[in-house]
């Protein structure tokens, strides 16, 4: 993940890894497969427009979608081009297609089946800012925020920190996968397991003041799986809700990010992590990054907007300059997304 510091063996371990980075940059003409139920189906008349051409601007002047807007937004982009989108189960060529390139380029950065795998991602602004206190701040662009989802399609769980979810009161859910996701995969009944990282199990207290938590009515109304919450050892007391599990963690392990999904995987059917934030568990996963390469792929997504001081920072606390290596970039109509892996 990170470039090591270019003396003895490790030079000539970077210098392989150029090596190898080169011919991954070898462009090749991918040939682009798009699993679809209908897949097998012989082409309905092709359908020459291309996707490219689609005026995303009027549907929005604001890049910046909420999250709800986006569903909407998404909508009437599948609406007026259902025909075409139902014209999918044909070879396409990643120019074609906005969302569908994005997807495609992270394939090769995906969890492979039953491997134990860590993705850390997020999305931020040109000054390294992920959001403002107590407000879902959107950054990330329709396409990208599709990428996101379809990314956590391909995970078993995805985590936060205890903040985010005071302050997001996220659904950490494949909410689009209804919307978008059925055009691009098999159908399926998966769901995402959202865990929770609260050492201090401040969730106790939270649910007596709170009633309107997303993760809880997701669960109830089927859109959402139960929540895991993760807490230290030593803080532990038991809760009995129904949209809620408590796992609990000895305390020497816990703020050790490697062996803390380790210990959550073999205790829950979770093999692949997907950690979306907030800073302090992003700038921690980055710090123990450095000594301990457990970060299997790292996706980032920039979009061109400043979000000033006033902001969440992410900034590992580190002293030197760490470089990523195996890095992809991906450019969509506003964001560009930086995909690096072990
Ligand atoms: N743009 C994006 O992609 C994302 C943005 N965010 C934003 O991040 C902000 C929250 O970030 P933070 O305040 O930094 O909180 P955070 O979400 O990182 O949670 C921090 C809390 O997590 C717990 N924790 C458990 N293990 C930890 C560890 N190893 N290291 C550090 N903390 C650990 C502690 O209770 C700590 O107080 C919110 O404003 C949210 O909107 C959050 C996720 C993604
Ligand atoms: N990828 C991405 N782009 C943005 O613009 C964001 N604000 C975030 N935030 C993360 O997504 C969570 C919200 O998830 P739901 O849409 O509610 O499922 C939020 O809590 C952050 O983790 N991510």
């Amino acid at each position: 993940m990170f470039n090591k510091k270019k003396t003895g063996k490790n030079k000539i371990l970077q210098l392989q890894q150029d090596e190898d980075h080169k011919k991954d940059l070898t462009p090749k003409k991918r040939k682009l497969i798009i699993p679809h139920e209908d897949h097998k189906k012989p082409p309905v008349t092709q359908n020459t427009t291309n996707y490219n051409d689609i005026d995303l601007s009027k549907y929005s002047n604001d890049p910046l979608l909420t999250s709800t807007n986006n569903v909407t937004f998404l909508k009437q982009i599948l609406d007026d081009k259902r025909h075409l989108v139902s014209n999918l189960d044909t070879t396409i060529s990643d120019e074609d297609k906005i969302i569908v390139r994005m997807m495609l380029s992270i394939k090769n950065f995906l969890p492979k089946p039953d491997d134990f795998h860590i993705t850390l991602t997020y999305a931020q602004s040109l000054d390294s800012k992920i959001g403002y206190r107590f407000k879902k701040t959107p950054i990330s662009h329709i396409e990208t925020k599709q990428m996101t989802h379809f990314l956590r399609y391909h995970h078993d769980g995805i985590v936060v920190g205890y903040n985010t979810f005071i302050e997001d009161n996220p659904n950490l859910n494949l909410k689009f996968y209804e919307d978008t996701m059925n055009f691009f995969l098999k159908k399926s009944n998966k769901k995402i397991i959202p865990i929770i990282l609260d050492p201090k199990m401040k969730i106790k207290n939270h649910i007596k003041e709170k009633t309107n938590i997303n993760l809880k009515n997701n669960y109830l109304n089927e859109k959402g799986s139960k929540a895991i919450f993760v807490c230290l050892e030593s803080c532990f007391e038991k809760i009995d809700e129904q949209w809620l599990d408590v796992l609990s963690v000895p305390d020497e392990i816990y703020y050790n990010m490697h062996e803390l999904f380790r210990y959550i995987s073999e205790r829950k059917p979770i093999k692949s992590f997907m950690i979306e934030g907030g800073a302090s568990i992003i700038n921690h996963m980055l710090e123990q990054n450095e000594k301990d390469e457990f970060i299997d792929t790292l996706i980032i997504t920039i979009a061109p907007i400043f979000l000033g001081d006033k902001a969440v920072q992410v900034s590992p606390g580190i002293n030197k300059k760490l470089g990523l290596r195996n890095v992809e970039w991906v450019k969509g109509t506003t964001d560009t997304v930086i995909l690096s892996k072990k």
